[in-house]
């Protein structure tokens, strides 16, 4: 068999994205909560960390997911992966119920994830060829396959088999070791990647050649990506919608540029208006969000930014608001968004 023929029977080709906007992966309800403390006779304690959140991804897109740090992201990523079991929810992948239709074993392949730290991610001992020929054979791909399939993996992200293959991680820079770790994801054929802060431990040039190496890959194999970053800057350029979580919970989703040039939660608005801008525009937004996300161990009742909101009244600390549309394809979970919510502001006096 030739490189490219094990290749092309590895990964799927572009045009088997089907419809464009058909959902790959849909998650209902995704529930995790860490018991915390756990003296005998203390009171059961919980961090919600991840509470009830829904949402879409469609075949060939690549949703960003922002909040600030504690929100839930890597959470929700890891419960995605079923690296953890979720306490409830419910995840669609292809049309199938994952853990009734689709075993664990198999979504594991169809959904790889690229971490942070690129180091840690790789085994030391094992040379560069070896990790990424690593999951092919576990999965039972002959050993000589598997190589072949290694090498050809190493080039599609740019680095040259024959200087790198029998390398050891601690050989390699960080950026080296990032497009390892791309292709030690790849070589399972997923259809899905989550990148949870793949590109954060990056310098800023080499970050967006990984960056642009990525949008290449998702080209060439037809991959859908969810991306986890604290840079807005990043994922507004990666990214087709974003979901911006708070306190575990999605506040607002929506298409890229829909939910730049129109914010509709506070807490959107706050986190834009803190990023550094040469845009003189933006400037003019409101002030950056002010102190620290309440404890999750016990977040406030209603609106659980309602603590924070310039905005806020009476119902947003009496009521939790329904994440409601406010324009094609965007969703904010706000009272003034919600009209006869009993907000004083509500019916979009938001709406720039
Ligand atoms: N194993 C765990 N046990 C207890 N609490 C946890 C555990 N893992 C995460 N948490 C808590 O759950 C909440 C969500 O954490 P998570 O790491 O998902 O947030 P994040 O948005 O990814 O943050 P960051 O951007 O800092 O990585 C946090 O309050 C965190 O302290």
């Amino acid at each position: 068999m030739s490189e490219t023929t094990i290749l092309a029977s590895a990964l799927p080709p572009a045009e088997d994205l089907g419809g464009a906007r058909q959902p790959l992966l849909s998650v209902k309800g995704l529930t995790k909560h860490f018991p915390v403390g756990g003296a005998l006779f203390e009171k059961k304690r919980v961090v919600r960390a991840v509470d009830g959140i829904s949402f879409d991804i469609a075949k060939g897109e690549t949703v960003g997911v922002v909040g600030e740090s504690g929100c839930g992201k890597s959470t929700t990523a890891r419960l995605l992966m079923h690296l953890m079991p979720p306490d409830s929810g419910e995840m669609i992948y292809d049309g199938q119920k994952v853990g009734r239709d689709l075993p664990l074993r198999e979504l594991r392949r169809r959904m790889q994830m690229v971490f942070q730290d690129s180091y840690a991610s790789l085994n030391p001992r094992l040379t560069i060829e070896d990790s990424v020929a690593f999951g092919p054979k576990v999965h039972g791909v002959r050993d000589a396959d598997a190589r072949r399939l290694s090498r050809e993996l190493l080039a599609k992200v740019g680095l040259n088999p024959q200087t790198f293959a029998n390398r050891y991680p601690h050989e390699l820079s960080g950026g080296q070791r990032q497009r390892v770790n791309i292709a030690r994801a790849l070589a399972l054929s997923p259809r899905l990647v989550l990148l949870d802060e793949a590109v954060s431990a990056l310098d800023k040039s080499v970050e967006a050649q990984v960056l642009n190496l990525l949008n290449d890959l998702k080209a060439e194999f037809g991959l859908t990506y969810l991306f986890i970053s604290h840079d807005l800057n990043v994922v507004r350029y990666i990214s087709d919608r974003v979901l911006v979580m708070y306190l575990g919970e999605v506040v607002e989703i929506g298409p890229v540029e829909e939910l730049w040039n129109n914010p509709r939660h506070p807490y959107t608005r706050a986190l834009f208006a803190a990023m550094p801008t040469l845009d003189p525009d933006r400037r003019t937004m409101e002030a950056p969000i002010a102190g620290d996300p309440p404890n999750p161990i016990d977040p406030p009742p209603g609106c659980r930014f309602h603590t924070r909101c310039p905005f806020a009244e009476d119902v947003c600390s009496a009521r939790s608001p329904a994440l409601v549309t406010v324009g094609a394809g965007h969703g904010a979970a706000c009272h003034m968004a919600i009209p006869g919510s009993g907000h004083s502001r509500a019916q979009g006096a938001l709406a720039a």
